[in-house]
């Protein structure tokens, strides 16, 4: 059976910063799912964000193909969205996606952003873009709080490279509800954990997103996270998991079909290719020694972003 989870709301405006590391390191720890208020995002801007995308989503098919995502990881991926390990039989998510990241850097391997025409959309690319910075601020707020939660110094993260050029995308999310024929029996995104850091997530008042505290319980419990008016969802990564040598969770959660349209836009930060993930000293001891090896967040996320994109149909 399934209820609605009351997860920790941290205001990151608060003076008291060691209480706030914490609770922070609390709902890391009990939940790796928590809402973070007073994060310095009007709620206007949530909903030009939302207004936006659903224009966007609005457009003729064609015109979406237009800017299909290739090898870059940037741009629409049509519904259904498919899954890597995917049965034949299987149809897919049912949810059509658009990705941003950053207008300033370009990893070798990752090219440049794609934009609807400005005569079709012209405050989209603007939006977007504000967007895309005001989180990768927030980011960076929340990850020198876990620092601090860990026993860090709160740059920790700066100082060993992981934010100098990070990784991170803006993805719009649009779940299509009843105008949508065939999501019975399917969901709107399949149980998953995020690979990144961190990801804060904003949701638009429909229901849907779910999480599975325990992935080992038989059968699973799912819970609904509900939306709570102007607070973003944070989740931790796989990366920080690791980093943490499990003490911070990287839950599994899933997202529902609904009768409903639903819009939610995700931001994921993925660090920087060039860093190293290692579990860090402050969460091993001799009774809990690292469990897994260093590594280049380069080659951690190779798999990662090569499986994303086969989950959208490119390889
Ligand atoms: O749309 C949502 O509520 C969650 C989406 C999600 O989990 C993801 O994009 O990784
Ligand atoms: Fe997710």
């Amino acid at each position: 059976m399934a209820g609605d989870l009351a997860l920790p709301l941290i205001d990151l405006a608060s003076p008291d910063l060691d209480s706030t590391a914490k609770s922070i390191r609390k709902a890391c720890v009990d939940y790796g799912f928590f809402y973070i208020v007073n994060h310095g995002i009007e709620e206007s801007f949530f909903q030009q964000v939302l207004k936006e995308s659903k224009k966007f989503f609005s457009l003729p098919l064609d015109e979406k193909m237009k800017l299909k995502t290739r090898k870059d990881n940037r741009g629409f991926n049509p519904l259904p969205s498919l899954t890597l390990d995917s049965p034949p039989e299987v149809q897919g998510d049912v949810y059509e996606g658009f990705f941003i990241s950053s207008s300033k850097i370009s990893h070798s391997q990752f090219n440049a952003n794609k934009w609807p025409p400005e005569e079709l959309l012209p405050f989209w690319k603007a939006t977007m873009e504000s967007y895309y910075e005001k989180m990768l601020a927030v980011s960076k707020k929340l990850i020198s709080l876990m620092a601090l939660s860990l026993g860090l110094d709160d740059l920790f993260f700066e100082k060993i490279g992981a934010l100098h050029e990070p990784l991170a995308y803006v993805r719009l999310l649009h779940y299509p509800g009843k105008t949508f024929e065939g999501s019975c029996g399917r969901l709107g995104v399949s149980a998953h954990s995020d690979f990144g850091m961190v990801t804060l997530l904003l949701t638009d008042g429909v229901r849907g997103l779910q999480i599975c505290r325990d992935k080992d319980r038989s059968p699973q419990l799912w819970e609904d996270v509900p939306h709570v008016h102007g607070a973003l969802v944070v989740n931790v990564g796989d990366m920080l998991e690791r980093w943490t040598n499990c003490l911070f969770r990287s839950t599994l959660h899933r997202v529902l079909t609904t009768e409903q349209e639903r819009y939610s836009v995700a931001f994921f930060q993925d660090g920087d290719p060039a860093c190293m993930i290692e579990c860090l000293e402050s969460c091993c001891s001799k009774e809990n020694p690292p469990r897994f090896p260093a590594i280049q967040c380069a080659d951690y996320l190779q798999g990662h972003i090569s499986a994303e994109l086969y989950n959208l149909g490119l390889n």
